[in-house]
């Protein structure tokens, strides 16, 4: 027997959460299928459990430096299952927060994958479902690189790494994207010996080159152990302990995270049943998120647009709106008018919006770098967090290209650098908003300031200043 639904929506991570659910609350007939559990590896195997691991391997960190703060210093505390600690966390948001919000959804969950039968139906454990419209939001899988014998030994990825009974005492990680920093910085600080080793020229390939290398020091000063244009040839297990060679040396490791990219999870849809175009970055999408099937759409991570949760959440919310208005122009629903802004959350915490200076001198713009350091202001200075700077890339008239912060509370205070350049707000107008005294926030006025400041150092504009001060002195 088939079933009919206004919607079909295949994945329920962020992408697929926010289709079903604004769909299911507009009034629309909504079947949600989940293979696994809802919310996705964003909420059962990435940013959450991530972000729980680091918090309690930070709190391990803040009673190590117990003497910075004049306190009396005590013996460090022994991590006590702290893997234990994060599943009870996702256990608490999966049943009482994520779950309520599906009250309007049909939801098939844990009963199989959904794999198309044709343009318009969806199989799941031999039941046919079909919609008019059909949302794929199936996200990625961890990518595993073609090394030599690293199918041969046990390796751990996002997908089991939350799942370990104790901490390992040696970690070799192979990436040193999002995941392998974090993740170095959290095993590091909770007593594993870690090494980080990736192809790329500095961390966070992505990121602005300076705040990259400002990164690696602190990762550094964790005891993390960094390569970096480093290649990997072979990988084998032996007597327990696994050994690799790189280009960078021999090691030995009892535990390898395999943090290299990741790969769309698209493998038993059966994609080609409803004829929809994919390749290895993932399916084919247009501006608003529609497949080359009408009535078929890919969001989030699995059309490989941008790998982040805010994006795929966007995403949903867009094709949604875009599936609703018969003519799109007059609307703002295609993906690329919206900045993706990204953070990573290691301390210090890493956080960018719009182009990095690399990008600008590739695109040949001409621009000013403006940079306030922590280490300059009184918040940061008693709060013991000197490391960072607020980095804003500007024209002669003070539109911002781009912005880079690197310290405390960089994920948040870079909102307004999100706000301001998805407005059109100028470098001047930050100087000319107060700011609250002394939130880490106001480091983004000291920068407008320091932009104005070194304007005002020009010998004509001070000519300018003196006679006018003078002149209306005078008057
Ligand atoms: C360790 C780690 C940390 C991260 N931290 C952050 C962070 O701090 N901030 C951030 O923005 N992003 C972070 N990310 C990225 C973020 O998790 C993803 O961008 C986000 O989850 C993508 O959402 P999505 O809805 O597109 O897909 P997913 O969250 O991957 O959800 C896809 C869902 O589809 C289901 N599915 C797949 N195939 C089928 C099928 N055939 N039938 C039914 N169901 C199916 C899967 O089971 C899954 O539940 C992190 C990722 C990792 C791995
Ligand atoms: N805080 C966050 O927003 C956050 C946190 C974690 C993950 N994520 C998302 O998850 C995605 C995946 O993250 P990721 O860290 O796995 O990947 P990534 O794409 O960010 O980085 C890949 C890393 O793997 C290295 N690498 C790839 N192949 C290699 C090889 N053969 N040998 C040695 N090194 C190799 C690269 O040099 C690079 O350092 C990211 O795109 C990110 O958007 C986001």
């Amino acid at each position: 027997m088939k079933k009919n639904y206004d919607m079909i929506v295949i994945g329920l991570g962020p992408a697929g959460m926010a289709l079903a659910v604004m769909g299911s609350n507009m009034g629309l007939n909504v079947l949600g299928i989940e293979k696994d559990k809802l919310g996705g590896e964003c909420l059962n195997s990435g940013c959450i459990p991530s972000k729980s691991l680091l918090k309690i391997a930070s709190v391990r960190r803040t009673i190590a430096e117990l003497k910075k703060y004049a306190l009396e210093e005590i013996d460090l505390p022994l991590p006590q299952k702290p893997f234990e600690k994060v599943q009870d966390q996702l256990k608490y948001i999966n049943e009482k927060k994520t779950a309520g919000m599906f009250d309007k959804v049909e939801l098939l969950l844990n009963k199989g994958p959904a794999t198309f039968v044709d343009s318009k139906t969806i199989q799941v454990a031999g039941e046919h479902y079909r919609a008019n419209q059909i949302y794929i939001a199936t996200g990625t899988k961890p990518f595993i690189p073609p090394i030599p014998g690293l199918d041969q030994v046990p390796t751990l990825t996002n997908e089991n790494l939350f799942e370990l009974e104790e901490v390992p005492s040696s970690l070799f990680i192979i990436g040193g994207g999002a995941i392998g920093c974090e993740m170095a910085q959290a095993f590091a600080r909770l007593g594993t010996k870690v090494v980080l080793a990736h192809m790329d020229e500095h961390l966070l390939p992505m990121a602005d080159t300076e705040a990259a290398h400002l990164l690696e020091e602190e990762l550094a000063n964790c005891g993390v152990e960094i390569h970096n244009a480093t290649s990997i040839s072979k990988v084998a297990e032996k007597n327990g302990s696994i050994n690799l060679e790189t280009s960078a040396g021999k090691f030995s490791c009892e535990k390898l995270l395999v943090a290299a990219g990741r790969k769309p999870s698209i493998s038993g849809l059966e994609l080609d049943n409803a004829g929809i175009k994919y390749s290895k970055k993932g399916i084919d999408v247009d501006d608003y998120g529609r497949t080359n099937v009408p009535g078929i759409w890919a969001v989030g991570d699995c059309n490989g647009k941008a790998l982040l949760s805010h994006a795929a959440m966007h995403q949903g919310m867009l094709s949604l709106m875009s599936s609703i208005m018969p003519f799109l122009r007059p609307f703002k629903f295609k993906y690329d008018q919206y900045l993706v802004p990204w953070s990573v959350f290691t301390e210090p915490e890493v956080a960018q919006v719009g182009k990095t200076e690399k990008e600008l001198q590739k695109d040949g713009i001409k621009y000013e770098a403006i940079k306030a350091n922590y280490a300059d202001y009184g918040r940061t200075i008693t709060d013991g967090k000197t490391v960072g700077f607020v980095k804003v890339l500007v024209s002669p008239f003070g539109k911002i290209y781009g912005a880079t912060v690197i310290g405390e509370a960089a994920g948040e205070i870079i909102h307004e650098y999100i706000l301001a350049m998805h407005k059109k707000i100028r470098l001047h107008d930050i100087m000319l908003m107060q700011h609250s005294f002394p939130t880490v926030a106001l480091l983004n006025k000291r920068v407008a300031e320091i932009w104005m400041m070194k304007k005002m150092s020009n010998p004509w504009l001070q000519r300018i200043v003196t006679i006018l001060f003078r002149g209306f002195k005078g008057s």
